[in-house]
């Protein structure tokens, strides 16, 4: 039996566990936290589940648009948010989460050591568990450690005034003034999720515009929005330090100015758990940023070793952690394998309203590494948003000019996240524009400004339409 072990439950690790034993692999996963890592105990599960409670304030706040009103200044006047319990749900949702994937992976053979693991050469793993140091010999060694929260020298994180998104869920009351530091989209979502839940949110961005890294015009409906809902967003700001001051909080930017607040999350970015994992005797040099790299098959540079996830900082996200888990198994376990594409992922930012995408991005258009015929489709005119009272947001297809094959898109919208999958769909299956609009779509409903979308490119040799 082949032996695999493999260093990190992540759904880097846990995914790709789960492939190894089907292939018929000696699987052990070595976890030094819980199963389901970091994605369900800290970072993806906790997240959107705060965001899910912070979403329903929301509708509250806004239902006056509808007619119904709340009879009182502030929402918060009627609605009493008990982050203390929010938290403890989110919290027990998470590791509730994290036990069901233990139990589905014990129940399938694999076995789970609890413990922090190390190469000794590129056969040997070391675990220094609760009960001492034990050693595993691997045939084929897969790692999958993630990420740690990346800190400023001068903004040490304290747990209790100055935190990690990690920390967040320590807090019983909603903070009086949260000062978010970095609007990536970590920083974003708990930005727009603070904001919901009626904090007083004050972000911190280096750049123009918020989410630097996702579509621009998305990210444009999103600092309109942020603004109009009254948020400090304080633009092209760079922290250097954050200080606790009495009951509070001071970060002082590059500029030499000093916000105050009551709590500051810092949302920087990450770092790769990749130090001390002895990778570099194996003969496996670290990229720039610490990152293990690897090739579309998650293969190192040593040819018994794999790596997936965050720590490749191939893409970081659940969905790509998996599937190079489960590549790295197909490949090395001497299954069928086709190599990672990144063509065909599809993501969303967790934001009032959401941002998803998926498929090639106006980035790579705009630098002309692909050239498309695309629509940009307000929601506003839509009857469905008419109802719901919902005004910003888009709808953006990609597809190419000659054959009209749907090659990426983008929603901004509620439950962008769900509406994207139609997009996914064609962009997975090369489905043309005019494929696309050929299915019937409920009426009313916002998929049918995609539709629309599909339809306005039937005539893509219009110079309007072509980039
Ligand atoms: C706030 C936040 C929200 C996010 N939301 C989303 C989302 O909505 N959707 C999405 O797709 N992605 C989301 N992401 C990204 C997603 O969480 C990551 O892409 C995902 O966690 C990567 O999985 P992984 O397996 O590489 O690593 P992780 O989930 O970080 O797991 C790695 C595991 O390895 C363990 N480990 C590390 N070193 C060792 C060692 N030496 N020995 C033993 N164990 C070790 C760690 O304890 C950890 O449990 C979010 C990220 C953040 C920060
Ligand atoms: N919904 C999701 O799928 C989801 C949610 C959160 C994170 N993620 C993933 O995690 C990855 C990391 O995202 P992230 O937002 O944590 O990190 P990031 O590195 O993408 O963003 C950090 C931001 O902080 C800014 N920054 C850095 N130093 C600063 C300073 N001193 N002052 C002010 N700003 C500063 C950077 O310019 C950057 O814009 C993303 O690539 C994303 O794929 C996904």
């Amino acid at each position: 039996m082949t032996k695999v072990v493999i260093i990190g439950g992540g759904p880097g690790g846990y995914e790709a566990a789960l492939v190894g034993n089907q292939l018929g692999g000696e699987v052990t996963l070595i976890e030094r936290d819980g199963l389901g890592g970091a994605a369900v105990l800290s970072d993806c599960v906790p997240s959107k589940t705060l965001i899910a409670t912070a979403e329903v304030m929301v509708r509250i706040k806004n239902a006056s648009q509808l007619g119904l009103h709340i009879q009182a200044e502030n929402v918060r006047e009627v609605v009493k948010v008990d982050l203390a319990e929010v938290n403890e749900r989110v919290l027990a949702l998470a590791h509730a989460q994290s036990r069901d994937i233990a139990d589905k992976l014990r129940r399938d053979g694999v076995s789970i050591v609890k413990g922090q693991a190390r190469m000794d050469g590129p056969h040997r793993v070391i675990a220094a568990t609760e009960q001492g140091e034990e050693a595993f010999d691997a045939d084929i060694v897969l790692v999958a450690t993630g990420t740690t929260p990346r800190e400023l020298p001068d903004a040490p994180c304290d747990g209790e005034r100055v935190l990690n998104w990690k920390q967040l869920y320590n807090l019983t009351e909603v903070p009086e003034r949260l000062i978010v530091v970095g609007s990536g989209v970590t920083g974003a979502e708990f930005a727009s999720a603070y904001d919901g839940l009626g904090c007083d949110v004050v972000l911190v961005s280096s750049r123009k515009q918020v989410l630097p890294g996702e579509d621009q015009d998305a990210a444009a409906v999103l600092q309109r929005a942020f603004e109009r809902r009254g948020m400090n967003i304080l633009s092209e700001a760079r922290a250097v330090a954050a200080r606790r001051v009495g009951d509070g909080v001071v970060v002082t930017l590059e500029d030499g100015r000093e916000v105050e607040g009551s709590h500051c999350l810092m949302a920087v970015g990450s770092i790769p758990n990749s130090a001390g994992l002895g990778l570099e005797e194996c003969g496996i040099e670290l990229g720039k940023w610490g990152h293990i790299p690897v090739d579309r098959v998650s293969r190192t540079a040593h040819r018994n070793i794999y790596a997936a996830g965050d720590v490749t900082g191939v893409f970081a996200l659940a969905s790509v952690a998996a599937m190079q888990g489960r590549i790295a198994m197909w490949h090395s376990l001497g299954d069928a394998v086709s190599p990672l594409d990144l063509r065909t992922v599809s993501s969303n930012v967790f934001t009032t309203p959401e941002i998803a995408t998926v498929g090639v991005s106006q980035k790579a258009v705009d630098a002309g590494e692909v050239r498309v015929a695309s629509v940009l489709l307000p929601l506003a005119p839509n009857a469905r948003s008419k109802m719901m009272g919902f005004t910003d947001g888009f709808v953006k297809l990609f597809c190419l000019p000659t054959t009209g094959i749907i090659i990426g898109g983008v929603v901004v919208a509620p439950r962008a996240s769900e509406l994207i999958h139609a997009v996914s769909l064609a962009v997975a299956k090369k489905v043309t524009v005019d494929e696309f609009s050929g299915a019937f779509t409920v009426y009313p409903s916002m998929s049918g400004s995609i539709a629309e979308a599909a339809r306005r490119l039937h005539n893509r040799d219009d110079p309007l339409l072509t980039q």
